[in-house]
């Protein structure tokens, strides 16, 4: 549902010299949701958010937020902050200096500004590191920092490029879950820029896909992973088989694929691979006419009859798993 108080995009379009990297997308991005702006590299996300955060100009089209066209304004009158991807934190400034930084800028006096970075890194619970460098944190705690830097500004919304990729794999996810609190704690609209589909399923409200500076599909998380509408998103979500003939594909997803052993039913296939994945058992299926196929068993229904490698089986899905593809 359409409110005023959503960010929409026009007709935006960004062009280096010859080459257009973001080619006239529109879209409305709910007022207090959480979406990811999801591609591979390449695809236009980081140029678009830029746009949207004023580091980048617009070479056509308009950003409305609230209603009203932010694109001719400079980034700090936008209602938008942005979390860079390497935080930026000035190294030579202390913690709680670093969040104030803006207000300073904005000629707020030392009392009020520290006052408020205090509040702030209250939120993002780095208090007690109020009065180190930067260079005496972890990434995870600069990460911290940068957001509270970034929201002290009190954006309407926080735009973040790729904010989690500096961060080792544990700390990954214990930081998505705290952006996640802390958007929801806000009610701010958050855009997430991340090339990481399984990020943006865990993170998102909304997925926003792109490919060659368009956008591909948009839609809830759910229905991205579950219904991708082009063979290019249901190759970049993962996790899906493609089958049919040219000009008539469907994605089936590949944990929605049964097996009949007695090879019986449905489409005839070898079983050409078997990976164990601990909660689940990949089979790779050599299947004439359709190419290779993936089965994601769970393992306590694989090893109730395990296959051999090499055994003949019968490839099924239910029709309703079964997603028409558009070019
Ligand atoms: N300053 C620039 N000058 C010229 N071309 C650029 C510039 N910035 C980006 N591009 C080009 O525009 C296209 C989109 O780049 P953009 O950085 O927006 O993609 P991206 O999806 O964010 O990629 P990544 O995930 O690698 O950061 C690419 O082809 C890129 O080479």
């Amino acid at each position: 549902m359409r409110t005023e108080k959503d960010l929409e995009l026009v007709a935006l379009t960004k062009r280096y010299g010859d080459s257009l990297a973001v080619d006239s997308i529109n879209h409305v991005f709910p007022a207090g949701g959480y979406v990811c702006l999801l591609g591979p590299s390449g695809c236009g996300k980081s140029s678009t958010l830029r746009m949207i955060a004023g580091h980048e100009s617009v070479t056509e089209g308009s950003i409305v937020l609230e209603g009203a066209e932010i694109a001719h304004l400079p980034p700090a009158r936008r209602g938008t902050a942005m979390m860079f991807q390497s935080y930026a934190l000035f190294p030579h400034l202390s913690v709680e200096e670093n969040v104030a930084f803006s207000l300073k800028m904005k000629g707020v006096d030392k009392a009020t500004r520290l006052g408020r970075a205090r509040e702030l890194l209250e939120l993002v619970d780095m208090t007690k590191f109020a009065g180190r460098l930067p260079a005496q944190l972890s990434g995870g705690q600069q990460q911290r920092v940068a957001l509270a830097r970034a929201l002290i500004t009190k954006p309407r919304v926080l735009l973040l490029d790729e904010p989690l990729s500096a961060l080792d794999p544990f700390l990954r996810v214990r930081m998505r879950a705290e952006l996640k609190k802390l958007q929801r704690e806000l009610g701010i609209l958050f855009i997430h820029v991340t090339h990481g589909q399984d990020e943006a399923l865990a993170l998102a409200d909304q997925v926003v896909l792109m490919n060659v500076g368009r956008i591909e599909q948009a839609g809830t998380a759910r229905d991205v992973f579950d219904a991708p509408r082009t063979e290019f998103v249901a190759r970049f979500m993962g996790g899906h088989n493609i089958v049919g003939r040219p000009g008539e594909r469907y994605a089936v997803r590949s944990d929605r694929v049964r097996l009949d052993r007695s090879a019986a039913s449905g489409l005839r296939a070898r079983v050409s691979g078997i990976e164990y994945q601990g909660a689940s058992v990949h089979v790779a299926l050599a299947c004439p006419g359709e190419g290779e196929l993936t089965a994601v068993l769970p393992d306590r229904d694989f090893f109730a009859a395990p296959l051999d490698p090499e055994a003949a089986v019968g490839v099924t899905w239910d029709p309703a798993d079964q997603h028409r593809l558009g070019a």
